[in-house]
């Protein structure tokens, strides 16, 4: 059984038809990989996913249990965490209290901090520096931290490495390949390389549908799909 199923999902934003029709599977442990062009639905998928839109008709099943119908918090509580594109931390606050505020009763759970720490040094050294000082990369990581404070299953991060510099993105390669050792993530990506280095399995959305699924070394080797599906000049 899948971790997560996503069927048939049909996500109209207003009066607008985004998504027409998304279905996926994501097995569950390591990095399921979304791609797409610009503009394509991914971001409109992981929203749908985690209940912020309503797909209708369409269906999202997380260990069996068919969550479409749930409320985001009580998707949340099933062990799903978002970390959106704007990475949704709060600026004026520090990282200490980013991170508490992430939390369901307002602690940290030391053990769950030590690991984030062991992954994100800068968290641990900036810990009470307020969050807008941050670097763009620094900042990344916070989001990512945030979502992992509770024990969760699943994560959904929205194109993590954008606007990051190269070295920054091989460090959240390597924090990645740890995370993905105890919680499955389902990541949205424009960045191949990066992508490619993780994925295990992966689709492609292109125009609100899923035109390819497989696995990422078949999607690696085959650089006509990769032109047809991905490039900019279509
Ligand atoms: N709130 C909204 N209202 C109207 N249209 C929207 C809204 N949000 C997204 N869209 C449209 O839905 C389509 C898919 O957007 P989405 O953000 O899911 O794409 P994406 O694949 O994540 O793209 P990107 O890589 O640029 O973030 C786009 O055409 C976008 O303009």
């Amino acid at each position: 059984m899948s971790l997560l199923s996503v069927r048939n999902m049909k996500t109209d934003i207003g009066q607008y038809a985004v998504l027409h029709d998304v279905s996926f599977e994501v097995p569950e442990g390591g990095v399921f990989v979304l791609l797409g062009r610009n503009g394509a639905g991914k971001t409109t998928t992981l929203r749908s996913i985690i209940g912020l839109w309503k797909p209708s008709p369409g269906s999202v099943t997380f260990r069996g249990e068919d969550i479409t119908a749930l409320h985001t918090a009580d998707i949340a509580r099933k062990g799903i965490a978002y970390v959106p594109e704007n990475m949704g931390i709060f600026g004026t606050l520090t990282v200490d209290e980013n991170l508490i505020l992430a939390t369901r009763n307002g602690r940290f759970d030391a053990a769950r901090l030590a690991r984030i720490h062991d992954l994100f040094p800068a968290l641990a050294q900036f810990r009470d520096k307020q969050a807008w000082s941050l670097s763009g990369g620094q900042k990344q990581m916070l989001s990512i931290a945030r979502a992992m404070i509770e024990p969760r299953e699943l994560i959904l991060i929205d194109e993590p490495t954008k606007g990051l510099a190269p070295s920054i993105v091989d460090a959240m390669a390597d924090a990645f390949r740890e995370i993905a050792q105890t919680t499955t993530i389902l990541l949205v990506e424009q960045n191949f390389a990066f992508a490619r280095a993780l994925g295990r399995d992966m689709a492609v959305i292109d125009d609100g549908r899923v035109a390819h699924a497989g696995s990422m070394d078949d999607f690696a080797a085959d650089t006509a799909l990769q032109d047809r599906l991905l490039s900019l000049s279509v």
